[in-house]
């Protein structure tokens, strides 16, 4: 499928999605939240597909919302068309979805990369909520899933004044798994994705839902979450599989079932 404002290529189990509209620093408009979403799940329904990247250019990943697209809109028109709402489905992609971050993370980019199941940082990252020097505020999640990455201390710091977390701070205060250097990311990324990839792929959906449901739970739900799921593995071939193997001392093939 062809899309106008991505480029998608498959490197063996992993789909890389590259945000691509570099005159504009990737500034993430309608038709490019349409491609992304279309293009995650495309991978979503593609059984060779183990995990999934998401990365910009060496200068941004994207440098927020598209303001030349949203400027001129009234309230009824962002309270019709539920603006950013389509960017939801996302949250409904099961398989793991890496943010590979080079530069500006700022506004919609941001939370683009805080929607993905974690982020990888070149040490050239540059992080920001900057809508209140639009006079605006996060409309993308930035105020709910910032908070949830950093507390509230800092995430208040950063919508209130705009300022920038820069990759090491941005890793000190687990906003990112992980900085490398700017130059390797995207093979640092695919390397983390394409092992991701290795394991049985309804063992890592179980673990993905697990650590998301800790976000939308209390301690107690979540633990009985946990069990109940830890013990349903337990009719997993790949279960029988991985845990044989490791008794065996050779490596698991896992069959996805
Ligand atoms: C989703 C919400 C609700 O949370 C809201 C948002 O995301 S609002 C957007 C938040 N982002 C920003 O406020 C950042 C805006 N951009 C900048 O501050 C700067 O571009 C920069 C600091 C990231 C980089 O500066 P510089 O290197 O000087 O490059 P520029 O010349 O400014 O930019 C190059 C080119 O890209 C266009 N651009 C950049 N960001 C956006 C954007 N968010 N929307 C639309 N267009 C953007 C910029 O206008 C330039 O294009 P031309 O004007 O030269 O055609």
């Amino acid at each position: 499928m062809a899309y106008e404002t991505i480029l998608v290529e498959t490197r063996g189990k992993v789909g890389l999605i590259t945000l691509n509209r570099p005159k504009a620093l990737n500034a993430l408009n309608s038709q490019m939240q349409e491609d992304v979403v279309a293009a995650l799940q495309a991978y979503e329904a593609d059984e060779t597909i183990g995990a999934i990247v998401i990365t910009g250019s060496e200068k941004a990943f994207a440098a927020g919302a598209d303001i030349k697209e949203m400027h001129q809109k009234s309230y009824i028109d962002m309270y019709m068309a539920d603006f950013f709402s389509g960017w939801d489905a996302m949250l409904r992609i099961r398989k793991p979805i890496i943010a590979a971050v080079s530069g500006y993370a700022l506004g919609g980019g941001c939370e683009l990369a805080m929607m993905c199941d974690f982020i990888i940082a070149g040490d050239n990252a540059k992080f920001g909520q900057p809508e209140i020097t639009l006079g605006v505020m996060p409309g993308m999640g930035g105020s709910q899933r910032l908070t949830r990455f950093v507390g509230k201390s800092k995430a208040m710091d950063m919508c209130l004044t705009g300022r920038m977390m820069d990759a090491e701070e941005a890793e000190r205060s687990g906003l990112v798994s992980r900085v490398v250097p700017a130059a390797t990311l995207v093979d640092e990324a695919l390397k983390a994705a394409e092992k991701i990839a290795s394991f049985s792929l309804p063992a890592v959906l179980m673990n993905k839902e697990a650590v998301n449901r800790s976000y939308e739970t209390t301690l107690t739900e979540g633990l009985r979450f946990e069990r109940r799921v830890f013990h349903s593995m337990f009719a997993l071939e790949d279960q029988k599989e991985g845990m044989e193997a490791f008794s065996d001392k050779r490596a698991p093939n896992f069959r996805n079932q």
